[in-house]
């Protein structure tokens, strides 16, 4: 991922509970995006866990109960760094 993409990603997620879901195990996630305002859901979805910091959104709770509101899901193609 590059700055300026990671920058972006930044922005959205500090404004909206953004989300990496990935098939992979969810610290291999964290591995390749370094961002601490997002959700990671690993193994499509089995792990999760909420931003640690600079997001209004904190826990995987709060992300499933946000059905009535937008979530904004960043599809990330770990083969493709
Ligand atoms: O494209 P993604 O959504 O990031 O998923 C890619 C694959 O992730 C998982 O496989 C990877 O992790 C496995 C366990 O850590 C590892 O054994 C495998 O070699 C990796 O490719 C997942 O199991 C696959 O279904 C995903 O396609």
């Amino acid at each position: 991922m590059s700055d300026a993409m990671r920058k972006t990603v930044r922005k959205v997620a500090t404004n909206f509970p953004t989300a990496i879901v990935s098939g992979r195990c969810r610290d291999n996630t964290y591995s390749f995006i370094r961002l601490v305002e997002l959700y990671y859901a690993g193994s499509h979805g089995m792990d999760i866990k909420g931003p640690a910091k600079g997001s209004k959104y904190k826990t995987a709770s709060q992300l499933y109960n946000l059905h009535t509101r937008k979530v904004v899901v960043m599809l990330f193609n770990s083969n493709r760094q």
